[in-house]
């Protein structure tokens, strides 16, 4: 028998790629709203007790109100919000640090925030190791494609071609420092500087280190070396050679739908500073990609998304 999906918020930027990716997926009935109903309190409670798996793409509150619509059903819950990352009873969906078997026995799973999904993903298997300590002040630098934002960006740097970047976060208090700081384990929370370019998708996350000023000074070449060895069975995650460093990264506005998630260490000569870097497809890894990775290991399936990796 297909399981039963339903997706609220299904008309938005999350809500629409994760069904893209569903086409063909005969394992899934999905249930869904018209326009008129998928606002409608009534509706939406109906939809998320008749599915066997719910997920949200909404905005936190409206995330938080489906949980409470959806109370009294069995129905085990993916949240692509921001709403549950770090609350109790829930699971953290990112299974390459987490775990698979507690994602896939899971209620509740929140979705990663697509700058956390950079981020943590290059610093939990260091500070896990000892090669970079808990206690440092760690900064990330970011840009998005302007996707990240949802229908409000997207509609705001389409009808202002002017924009040519825009920085944001400037009073220090993203939403997403909560969840970095919570699953890599670290006494302080990282200075983070998010940005956002006139490209609908990719994105890029930077962690600076200055390696000679570190506890041990860890080379670049024994930082590439645990990465690699953390992530080599996995589909979804690839550590680029440690040589040659490349001359640039680039984000190109044509890029596809992406799922996968490409890991950098650029080493100075001498060692004594590093770059790592994230590129992702805020929309693949970092939003839609990551719910149907999550989806298929609750439901014990293969946990490759289907699109290219
Ligand atoms: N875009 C991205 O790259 C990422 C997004 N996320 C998160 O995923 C969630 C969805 O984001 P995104 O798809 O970008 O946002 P969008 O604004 O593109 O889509 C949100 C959708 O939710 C609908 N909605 C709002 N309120 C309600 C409600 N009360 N009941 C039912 N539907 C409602 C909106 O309808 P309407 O437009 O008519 O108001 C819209 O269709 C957010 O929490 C976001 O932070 C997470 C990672 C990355
Ligand atoms: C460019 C942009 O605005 N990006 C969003 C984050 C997108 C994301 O990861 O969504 P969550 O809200 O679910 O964490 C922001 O900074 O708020």
């Amino acid at each position: 028998m297909a399981i039963r999906l339903f997706i609220d918020g299904a008309a938005g930027t999350t809500g629409l790629e994760i069904r893209e990716r569903l086409q063909g997926r005969g394992e899934f009935e999905l249930l869904a709203l018209d326009d008129a109903q998928r606002k409608d309190e009534s509706a939406r409670r109906d939809a998320l007790h008749a599915a066997d798996i719910a997920i949200l793409c909404l905005p936190d509150d409206a995330a938080k109100d489906a949980v409470t619509l959806a109370e009294g059903a069995n129905t085990r819950i993916i949240d692509a919000s921001s709403a549950h990352r770090v609350a109790d009873g829930w699971t953290y969906g990112f299974p390459e640090l987490i775990g698979h078997a507690k994602i896939a026995n899971a209620q509740f799973v929140s979705n990663p925030g697509c700058y956390p999904t950079g981020f943590l993903a290059l610093v939990v298997p260091l500070v896990r190791v000892g090669l970079l300590p808990a206690d440092w002040p760690y900064t990330v630098n970011a840009v998005s494609g302007y996707s990240g934002g949802g229908n409000a960006l997207i509609a705001r740097f389409e009808e202002d071609t002017d924009i040519a970047f825009r920085a944001y976060g400037l009073q220090m208090g993203h939403k997403h420092l909560a969840e970095m700081q919570a699953y890599a384990g670290l006494t302080h929370a990282p200075v983070f500087s998010p940005s956002v370019i006139p490209a609908h998708r990719g994105m890029v996350v930077d962690v600076p280190l200055p390696l000679a000023a570190l506890p041990g000074r860890p080379s670049p070449a024994a930082l590439h070396a645990a990465l690699a060895a953390y992530y080599s069975d996995s589909p979804f995650v690839a550590v680029a050679p440690l040589d040659p460093v490349p001359g640039e990264l680039l984000l190109l506005k044509s890029a596809a739908p992406w799922d996968g998630l490409t890991l950098h260490v650029c080493g100075s000569a001498d060692g004594a500073q590093a770059r790592l870097i994230a590129r992702l497809d805020n929309l693949g890894k970092g939003a839609s990609g990551a719910a149907i990775q999550n989806l298929n290991i609750m439901c014990g399936l293969p946990e490759t998304t289907g699109l290219r990796l």
